[in-house]
């Protein structure tokens, strides 16, 4: 039988939390305060443990280092205040199963706990986790497989997740995984790009609007929010969503409801938050670009993937396994992969990542035709010069460079990207100089997407720009 150990001080939510349990089958055990929910987990096992943040003898959190790591393991379902979503987002990052808020209703607290009985009885009964489908997603290297156990740990809660990192690593690949190994996985995955949409187009295009609710306006239109009922909205590059949507998307994820442009009525809404980005979203909170609370609730938990030049083999998997998909889409012989190709890959720094890499794949196979193996030089030649860089005799510059890395370093002779990393900083600073507080002069001046320009800039710690 399944043992709950409920924590909190209010008798009346510990009531309720037991007749809900009991109904469900589940045996359960009340402790009021720390002290004796620490009493009770020494003694006894439990297989989910409902904590509430607030109690008289202390906050919840702090004892949940030790709940994870009982014998145990128990799920914890964390019982917030209003309001308390940071408690929340702490919470996650500690290994918290779920959180329900209060003041909350029987729908709210019956499909966490609901799904965490259904893990901890497939757990025992297996003793493994279900295997995870994994959406196309290719690589076996340590980095990528401790991503995946995240995405295994968010597709069974229903908590906000927030995918981040550079550009092209595949955060909207993952986002897609969560969703299809999430119980929303039969209902609609509707992936929303907020930078590419103007702050008049992105609400009707959100909420959707009534015939006639303004000028163009020449019939009804159903917004993604509602397209998603059910399922998962995703917020691609979320850091552009204007203020003023954010307030009115916090509020649909408050209450449940939207209210399309010139609608009468407010519509009942279920759906769940993935949203994506490669920016400091605390960082724009602090200079007012982002608001706090709507942070806080997109962001109960966070996966961030590393960029592919982390990857180790993972580059070769993907070259092996698209190599082959790739002749087989043009109806090619399959193709052999020399090792140097491999190797002169693996040489370059990818500031694309997986994206950057798949459009090299497509130029070397249109560059091999009917070769049967890839080598080097069915590569653009840019990414064959940087193998070649070791080769060449060192220019005076690049001397400098090399120089000024080991003055700060206790290496014999700096890496690769140690160099690349100071050029590349140098390169940003000199920009800056030459762009001043124009953002946009930066950007056709060194060829980057804005985004990509924040997440160096962010990086290197380095200023950004006003608000032009
Ligand atoms: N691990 C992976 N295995 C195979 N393909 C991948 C992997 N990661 C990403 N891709 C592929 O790389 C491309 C870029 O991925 P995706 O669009 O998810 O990146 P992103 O991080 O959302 O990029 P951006 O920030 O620019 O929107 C897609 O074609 C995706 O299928």
């Amino acid at each position: 039988m399944i043992r709950v150990l409920i924590v909190d001080d209010d008798s009346k939510i510990c009531l309720f939390f037991e007749t809900v349990l009991e109904r469900m089958g589940c045996e359960t055990v009340t402790a009021k305060r720390i002290s004796e929910a620490k009493k009770f987990t020494a003694k006894e096992a439990f297989d989910i443990i409902l904590l509430d943040l607030e109690l008289p003898d202390g906050n919840g959190l702090d004892i949940m280092p030790d709940l994870v790591n009982l014998p145990s393991s128990p799920e914890i379902i964390i019982i917030t205040g209003t309001g308390d979503i940071r408690g929340a987002e702490i919470a996650f990052k500690n290994g918290a199963w779920d959180f329900v808020q209060k003041p909350f209703r029987l729908d709210d607290v019956s499909l966490p706990i609901q799904r965490a009985l259904q893990y901890r009885k497939e757990k025992m009964a297996s003793h493994r986790l279900i295997p995870l489908k994994r959406s196309r997603i290719i690589g076996e290297s340590q980095v990528l497989q401790q991503c995946l156990d995240e995405v295994g740990k968010a597709a069974s809660t229903d908590a906000s997740v927030m995918v981040t990192g550079e550009t092209g690593t595949g955060k909207e690949l993952f986002a897609r995984a969560i969703h299809e190994n999430s119980k929303r996985a039969s209902k609609p995955f509707v992936p929303v790009d907020c930078g590419s949409l103007t702050e008049t187009l992105i609400e009707s295009t959100l909420f959707g609007h009534e015939k006639g609710a303004f000028t163009g306006a020449s019939h009804k239109q159903e917004g993604l929010i509602l397209q998603a009922d059910g399922g998962t909205l995703m917020l691609d590059e979320v850091g552009e969503l204007p203020l003023s949507m954010q307030k009115a998307l916090l509020r649909t994820l408050q209450e449940r409801v939207v209210r399309p442009i010139g609608g009468r009525k407010e519509i009942k809404v279920d759906i769940r938050i993935i949203s994506a980005t490669n920016l400091s979203l605390d960082s724009m909170v602090k200079e007012k670009q982002f608001r706090e609370d709507f942070l806080y609730r997109i962001r109960a938990m966070e996966i961030h993937l590393p960029p592919l030049r982390d990857r180790g083999k993972d580059i070769e998997e993907i070259v092996l396994k698209k190599i082959h998909e790739l002749s087989k889409r043009y109806k090619l012989e399959a193709k052999a992969v020399s090792d140097e190709y491999i190797e002169t890959l693996a040489s370059n720094n990818w500031p694309g990542n997986i994206r950057e890499l798949l459009n090299v794949l497509d130029y070397s196979i249109a560059s091999a035709g009917n070769d049967p193996t890839l080598v080097s030089k069915h590569l653009p030649p840019d990414y064959r010069i940087s193998k070649l860089e070791f080769l060449l005799p060192v220019k005076k510059d690049t001397q400098q460079i090399i120089d000024n890395v080991l003055e700060n370093s206790d290496s014999e002779f700096p890496s690769l990207n140690a160099c690349r990393e100071k050029l590349e900083r140098d390169y940003l600073k000199r920009l800056l100089e030459k762009a001043g507080s124009n953002r946009k002069a930066a950007c056709r001046l060194s060829g980057i997407s804005q985004a990509r320009l924040y997440a160096l800039l962010n990086k290197y710690n380095l200023p950004g720009f006003g608000s032009n």
